[in-house]
C-alpha cells in the first residue's frame, strides 16, 4: 500500500508579525494549595523545565489520593532512574500516587495550546499531569510526571483525575512500544485508589508516572505563536535546542534546523507506527512530542483484522485519525508547528523547506521497515516491483481482513522453495487462491535475491512482533485489576517487554481476539 502524505494545509503561512506585545500572558493563578513535602523516596530530582520563566507553568502540589496501592511497576523503567523495583514500600507507593511529594520535587503543570481534530482549541495545558522534576539516567536526564494527580489551573471542565482503566492501558502500551523499539514516553508505574471518579459509570482513580526527557509538545510552541508572544516563543525554542538538540545550535538557522529535525523524527515515528499497526487515536497537536516520541496513550489500538480505514477512537466520527490517515496527519501537525516557528525562522521559504522533508523521510523509513518485515533486501532495480508486491499484499490483507500481527509473524515461516509450510498463513485468508497467487510472487522475489530460509526467519522474527497490546488483552488485565487482582497487569507487562521472543508459555497472548472482543470500543473517556 502506498501511504498518501499529500495534505490540505489548514491555511497558508501567516507572515511573521512585525512586533509582539511584551509579556502577553501571565501564568494562570495557582488553585491548589501547596501540601507538605515528604521525602518518601530520595529521588535526586532537579527541575530543568522550572528554570524557564513562570509564564510557562504553574507551581502546585498534587492532590493526595486516599489509601493508594501499587497496581503495576515497570522494572526496567524503575532501574533506569535508580529505583529498586523490589523495594516498593508504602512511602514509595504514596509518591507514585502523588499522595506524597519527594523533598526535592518542584511540581509544575505546564501551559500549552493546540489543534484538536483540525480545529484551533486555544489554551489547554496539563489539566491532570504534573512534572515532579528530572533525574539523571544512563540515557540522559529523564523527567518524571504524574498523570491524574489532581486539578491544575489548566483543568478546564475536567476533574484532574485519570481512571484505573485508562491508566493501565497507558502504562502497558508505553512499555510495550518501548520494547518494540518505537520512540515513546515511558511509564514507571500505576498506583490506584478506591476513590471514585465519574465517567460514563463510576470508576476508580489511578495515577501513572510517565518518563521522558521532556513533555514539551507542538502545542507548547503554538501557544506563544497564537498569543503573539515572540519573546516566550524564542525562550522555549532556545531551551529545546540547547537541552535536546545541542548540535543544531551551530546551524545557520537553528530554528529552521529544529523544525526540520522534529519533522524528520515525527515522520519516522509514524512510519514505525504504520509498520506495527499502531493507531494513536488522538493525534492532536497537543499530543505531539517535540522529541518525536509517541505521547498520550488514550484510545489507541493495534491493528487486528486489517482495514486501512480502521478508526480506533470511537469518538473520531470522521476518521481523521484512522490508520491510513496517520501519515498525512503527522505532516499536518508538523505544519502547525512550522506555522508557530515562522516568526523565529524568519523566512517562509525556509520554513517550507524544513517541512518538506516529511514525505521523503516517511517514504524512506516505511520502505525500509516494510522490506525488513518481508525479509527482503532493498534492491534498487526491484524498487518498482517491490512497491507492486507490497500494494498487492495490503490489498489481500484488506480484502480478507487478515490479522496484521499474525500475518507478518507467520510469514517468517514461509519457505522460499516450497509451499509445504504455508497452512498457518493461508488460514488467515478467506480467499486462499488470492493468498497463493501473492505467495508465488513473493517466493519469486525471495529466490531472486537468494534468500536463505533460516536466516530470513530469524531476521523477520526480530522485526515482526509476536506480542502486541491487543485491546482484549488490556481489557482482561483491567477487569482483574478492577477486582484488585493485579497479577495480569504484571504478567502482560512481562510478555510485552519481549515482544519478539517466542515465549512458548505465553502462546495464548499471541492469539486472535475472541468473539466478545470484536466489537470492543475505546472512547476518549479516560
Ligand atoms: N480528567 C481531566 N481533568 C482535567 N483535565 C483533563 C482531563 N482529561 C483531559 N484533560 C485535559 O484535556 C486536554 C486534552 O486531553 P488529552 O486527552 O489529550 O490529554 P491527557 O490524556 O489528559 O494528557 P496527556 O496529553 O498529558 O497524556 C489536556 O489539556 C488535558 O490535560
Ligand atoms: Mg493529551
Amino acid at each position: 500500500m502506498t501511504f498518501d502524505v499529500a495534505l490540505q494545509h489548514p491555511r497558508p503561512f501567516a507572515p511573521a508579525a512585525a512586533a509582539f506585545p511584551p509579556g502577553a500572558l501571565k501564568s494562570a493563578s495557582l488553585r491548589n494549595q501547596p501540601g507538605k513535602a515528604i521525602a518518601a523516596i530520595a529521588l535526586p530530582l532537579e527541575n530543568s523545565f522550572a528554570s524557564l520563566p513562570p509564564d510557562f507553568y504553574t507551581r502546585l502540589m498534587p492532590t493526595p489520593l486516599p489509601a493508594p496501592y501499587l497496581v503495576g511497576i515497570s522494572a526496567p523503567a524503575a532501574r533506569l532512574i535508580g529505583l529498586d523495583p523490589a523495594q516498593v514500600d508504602d512511602d514509595t507507593v504514596a509518591v507514585l500516587a502523588g499522595s506524597r511529594v519527594p523533598e526535592r520535587a518542584q511540581p509544575v503543570a505546564a501551559v500549552y495550546s493546540g489543534h484538536q481534530f483540525g480545529v484551533w482549541a486555544g489554551q489547554l495545558g496539563d489539566g491532570r499531569a504534573m512534572l515532579l522534576g528530572d533525574v539523571a539516567t544512563a540515557e540522559g536526564p529523564m523527567e518524571l510526571q504524574w498523570k491524574g494527580a489532581g486539578m491544575t489551573p489548566y483543568s478546564r471542565m475536567g476533574d484532574g483525575r485519570a481512571v484505573l482503566r485508562s491508566s493501565i492501558r497507558e502504562f502497558l502500551c508505553s512499555e510495550a512500544m518501548h520494547a518494540l523499539g518505537i520512540p515513546t514516553t515511558r511509564a514507571l508505574s500505576v498506583a490506584g485508589s478506591d476513590q471514585g471518579v465519574v465517567r460514563e459509570t463510576i470508576e476508580t482513580a489511578a495515577v501513572v508516572i510517565r518518563m521522558a526527557p521532556t513533555f514539551i509538545r507542538f502545542g507548547s510552541f503554538e501557544h506563544w505563536f497564537h498569543r503573539n508572544n515572540e519573546g516566550n516563543l524564542r525562550i522555549l525554542a532556545d531551551y529545546v535546542i540547547d537541552r535536546f538538540y545541542p548540535a543544531l545550535r551551530d546551524e545557520d538557522n537553528p530554528y529552521a534546523a529544529l523544525l526540520e529535525e522534529v519533522t524528520r523524527r515525527t515522520a519516522r515515528m509514524i512510519a514505525h507506527w504504520q509498520s506495527v499497526g499502531f493507531m494513536h487515536g488522538v493525534m492532536n497537536t497537543d499530543n505531539m512530542s517535540i522529541l518525536g516520541q509517541t505521547l498520550d496513550y488514550g484510545p489507541f489500538g493495534f491493528m487486528e483484522a486489517f482495514n486501512a480505514q480502521h478508526i480506533c477512537n470511537h469518538s473520531d466520527h470522521q476518521g481523521r485519525y484512522s490508520y491510513a490517515m496517520q501519515p498525512q496527519i503527522g505532516h499536518w501537525n508538523c505544519y502547525a508547528l512550522a506555522q508557530a516557528l515562522v516568526p523565529l525562522i524568519g523566512e517562509v521559504e525556509e520554513t517550507q523547506a524544513a517541512l518538506d522533508v516529511y514525505q521523503g523521510e516517511f517514504a524512506t523509513t516505511v520502505d525500509r521497515l516494510l522490506h525488513a518485515k518481508l525479509g527482503l533486501n532493498q534492491l534498487p532495480e526491484q524498487a518498482d516491483a517491490d512497491r507492486a508486491l507490497l500494494d498487492s499484499l495490503f490489498g489481500i490483507l484488506q480484502a480478507n481482513h487478515a490479522d496484521f500481527t499474525l500475518f507478518f509473524r507467520r510469514l517468517s515461516g514461509l519457505q522460499a522453495g516450497s509451499n509445504a509450510g504455508d497452512e498457518p498463513l493461508r488460514d488467515l485468508f478467506i480467499d486462499r487462491p488470492a493468498f497463493d497467487a501473492w505467495a508465488q510472487q513473493y517466493r519469486t522475489r525471495l529466490l531472486l535475491e537468494g534468500s536463505v530460509d533460516a536466516e530470513r526467519k530469524a531476521a523477520m522474527n526480530a522485526v515482526n512482533p509476536k506480542y502486541v497490546l491487543r485491546n482484549y488483552l488490556a481489557q482482561g488485565a483491567i477487569d482483574k485489576a478492577q477486582q484488585k487482582d493485579f497479577s495480569e497487569v504484571a504478567r502482560l507487562l512481562q510478555v510485552l517487554q519481549s515482544p519478539f521472543d517466542e515465549q512458548p508459555e505465553n502462546e495464548q497472548y499471541a492469539a486472535l481476539p475472541p468473539d466478545w472482543a470484536a466489537e470492543l470500543e475505546v472512547s476518549c473517556s479516560s
